[in-house]
């Protein structure tokens, strides 16, 4: 497949989990802002740029970002016309080096490592590698390599029937939502105690839908991902009838769910920057991979058992190619040489993943006398090279994603990139923080009018920092090359003051704004699964069941 084919764009997508067909522009179906009344699609016409251009007045606003732009520091480095461009050993290389720079610091005593912030060990295995010959990286995930338990079950159960998992390996448990694609089942891995989601999609009516490739995207992307805020894809097996991906069972049920949850039906301003720092190093990771992910919005953020975020659902994501760019071999500036009043070092810069030793600043070390044993391990690491990563010249003339969170350049039909993704992080930025989005309409053709033509407003109430709201006017500027982001990917977000207080180094070990409520285990004398054919040994007992009535009944469900 070629991997430069927008592939979403002729698929259609619905938030309506009780959708048949799924338009490629989404609405959602289950909150208040779901589009009650039908209307009919907007014509070229009305799509075209004159004519949204008269409803529009974003060169004021754009002016004024662009004036407020001119303000911001001087960006740290400038992409130069005689880039060098990473081939791919070469990004190896310095992914290797960041790893034996970053492996060597150990800051203040604590071992970063060990903490698991800083892993690139070899993987112990995976279901996913020996089923597949598609990516290179599939077999390869050193997040989830050694201290995963779910591996473990499933090198487990693996080792014990001597080959890769199959349906008849897992026990449906409850349903957990559905998709357009095909249909999401929290499951057991039989005889281990280990939970999964499921996403069985039947390949007869992907086929008669013509969703075959949006489908088999979605699984190559997750395959390639190996991010703690990204899905790992334990396992994928076909049965006659279905396709199955395994993935981590999320508890904590996605973002839009909790924000609806929170007083206000907002959340307060220290845990949306948590979830959206963890968003944006998710992203920042898929852009380095070169996927656009096109689809940001609370509901495809989930909430893993720790409390921190998995971003989901990548059918309608472009894939492109990316050469990240080496912009610049870092100078042997230390940190005290120069001091920044963002969370800038620019020792030790480089983007090979979501971990950044540009800010090994822990808060336990703010304390002077640790500040001296932080500049001098800083001294020690190897400069590295300062790369760039972002897919800017991707272009999709694709009309994808749900209404309230789309770009204006895509309802412009202008052609888009990685910008996109810029100006939906300011959209879930400002839903996070107030409780709505900027520019919903009555309905859904009033909702793309207001975002190519209205300008941005915040409301009075809740009140909200300055620097939230800045951050929000650089996102959602109207025109892409103007946007924030725009040429630097996340490094400038990471840089606006809204992030001052995240430490991006160690955001994974941060701790949550809020953590789901443990799984309630439930001693099932029935959980002896659908036609499981394989020894239990003496596997512990299994016990999963999350709120589901206690009749002891597993899901009949025939697909397995
Ligand atoms: N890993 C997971 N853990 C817990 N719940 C999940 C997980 N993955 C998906 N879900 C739930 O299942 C539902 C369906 O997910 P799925 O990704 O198939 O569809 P979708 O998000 O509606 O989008 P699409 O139609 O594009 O597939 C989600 O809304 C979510 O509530």
């Amino acid at each position: 497949m070629d991997p430069s084919i927008d592939h979403a764009s002729s698929s259609s997508k619905p938030r309506n989990t009780h959708a048949k067909s799924k338009p490629s522009v989404t609405s959602r179906s289950i909150d208040s802002r779901a589009t009650k009344k039908q209307e009919p699609p907007l014509t070229a016409t009305e799509t075209s740029p004159e004519v949204l251009e008269q409803h529009s007045v974003s060169s004021h606003i754009t002016q004024k970002t662009k004036n407020k732009k001119k303000k911001q520091p001087e960006p740290r480095f400038y992409p130069s016309p005689t880039n060098t461009f990473y081939t791919a050993p070469l990004y190896t290389e310095a992914k290797q080096s960041f790893s034996d720079c970053a492996s060597t610091l150990n800051v203040g005593g604590i071992d970063l490592e060990k903490m698991g912030v800083l892993t690139y060990r070899g993987s112990t295995g995976s279901d996913e590698s020996s089923s597949s010959g598609l990516s290179n990286s599939a077999g390869y995930k050193p997040h989830r390599a050694n201290n995963d338990k779910r591996w473990v079950a499933i090198q487990e159960v693996r080792s014990r029937v001597g080959s890769s998992l199959e349906a008849k390996d897992f026990k449906l448990v409850k349903r957990l939502g559905g998709g357009d694609i095909g249909t999401v089942y929290l499951a057991e891995l039989i005889g281990t105690g280990e939970t999964f989601a499921v996403k069985v999609m039947e390949k007869a009516a992907i086929a008669a839908r013509k969703k075959l490739v949006r489908a088999q995207t979605e699984r190559e992307i997750l395959q390639s991902l190996d991010h703690p805020f990204l899905p790992t894809l334990y396992s994928h097996f076909e049965t006659e009838n279905h396709s199955c991906l395994v993935m981590e069972f999320c508890p904590g049920g996605d973002l839009h769910s909790l924000r609806q949850k929170q007083p206000g039906k907002y959340f307060p301003e220290h845990a949306a920057r948590f979830y959206v720092a963890e968003v944006l190093l998710a992203m920042e990771y898929l852009h380095m991979l070169g996927i656009i992910y096109r689809d940001l919005k609370p509901e495809n953020v989930l909430v893993r058992e720790d409390g921190h975020i998995m971003l989901s659902d990548f059918d309608l994501s472009l894939r492109c190619s990316v050469s990240p760019t080496l912009v610049r071999f870092a100078a042997t500036t230390t940190l005290e040489s120069k001091p920044s009043s963002y969370c800038i070092q620019p020792s030790c810069i480089v983007q090979p993943d979501c971990i950044q030793p540009v800010c090994f600043t822990p808060r336990f070390l703010s304390k002077s006398k640790n500040k001296k044993k932080l500049n001098e391990s800083a001294r020690q690491v190897r400069p590295l090279p300062e790369l760039m990563a972002e897919p800017t010249s991707a272009r999709s003339m694709s009309f994808v994603g749900t209404h309230e969170y789309l770009a204006p350049e895509i309802i412009k039909g202008e052609g888009h990139g990685s910008a996109v993704d810029w100006w939906t992080f300011g959209i879930f930025l400002y839903e996070l923080l107030f409780g709505k989005t900027p520019f919903r309409g009555d309905v859904n053709r009033a909702t793309l009018f207001n975002v190519v033509g209205q300008p941005l407003r915040f409301p009075e109430h809740p009140s909200v920092s300055f620097a939230a709201r800045d951050l929000i006017r650089g996102l959602l500027v109207k025109e892409p090359q103007h946007r924030l982001a725009y040429r630097r990917g996340a490094t400038e977000i990471k840089q606006h003051p809204f992030f001052q207080s995240i430490n991006w180094a160690l955001i994974r070990c941060t701790n949550p704004p809020q953590v789901p409520q443990p799984v309630k285990i439930m001693d099932n004398a029935q959980s002896q699964g659908h036609g499981c054919s394989r020894s239990q040994g003496d596997a512990k007992p299994p016990t999963v069941v999350v709120d589901v009535k206690p009749s002891g009944n597993y899901l009949e469900i025939d697909f397995f």
